[in-house]
């Protein structure tokens, strides 16, 4: 399981002491949430704050893009230092291009679906997909409940790489805990996106071990 601790929850003050934490206790990728008013109703990360950390870690940078045709803000996020960008179907009619720039970019592509989004809708994309985000919140707000209904779509996101034969990861974002990541982990997750589940708790390493079992 790999596990990708969100920075929306850490404190804010310190967030080079609190992304340390996490990478030495163990998380594979920083998720990293950015938001423009627009698609959601909040404001976060820009480029520049990515620049300032990626100096300072060596996790895999997992920057999920909740704003409106992300394909006008790409370009920064990946030279400033990006692993994988995904952006919301929602937010974009250019999801081929997004794909050929990530291609090209030699980042990671990936697709977010807003909780009632189908999950068919992405199977023009599979064969070029290596993320595909289930929210299992409504996004915006880290701290909310999980909502239920993202287990079976994950289920039915597993088929539908099974049917396709594709390979994209299957990752989960929003109200992940220690009792829902497990119901995640049964239905076919292969990425847990966790804020407050991680950064609330004093002990970080204890924290994502209890994600992982
Ligand atoms: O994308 C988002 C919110 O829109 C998430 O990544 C949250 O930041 C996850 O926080 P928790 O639900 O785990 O507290
Ligand atoms: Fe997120």
């Amino acid at each position: 399981m790999i596990l990708s601790p969100s920075l929306f929850a850490a404190d804010a003050g310190r967030l080079d002491e609190e992304i340390a934490q996490v990478e030495q206790a163990g998380a594979e990728y920083l998720h990293i949430d950015v938001m423009d008013g627009m698609f959601v109703p909040n404001l976060s990360f820009g480029p520049n704050i990515l620049s300032g950390i990626r100096r300072k870690s060596r996790l895999f940078f997992d920057v999920h893009l909740m704003i409106e045709k992300p394909e006008r803000f790409l370009e920064p996020f990946i030279r400033e230092g990006a692993d994988g960008v995904t952006v919301h179907y929602e937010a974009t009619d250019a999801l081929d291009e997004i794909a050929g720039i990530c291609r090209e970019r030699g980042v990671k592509f990936g697709v977010a679906l807003h909780p009632r989004t189908p999950v068919s809708v992405i199977e023009p994309w599979t064969d070029v997909l290596d993320i595909l985000l289930v929210m299992s919140i409504e996004p915006g707000f880290g701290g909310q409940a999980f909502m239920p209904e993202a287990v079976p779509r994950i289920r039915e996101a597993k088929a539908l790489r099974e049917r396709k034969n594709a390979r994209y990861l299957i990752s989960v974002d929003g109200g992940v805990n220690p009792e829902t990541a497990a119901l995640c982990r049964e239905a076919g997750a292969d990425v847990l996106v966790a804020g407050s589940s991680v950064f609330r708790a004093q002990d970080r390493k204890a924290a994502l071990e209890l994600l992982r079992r």
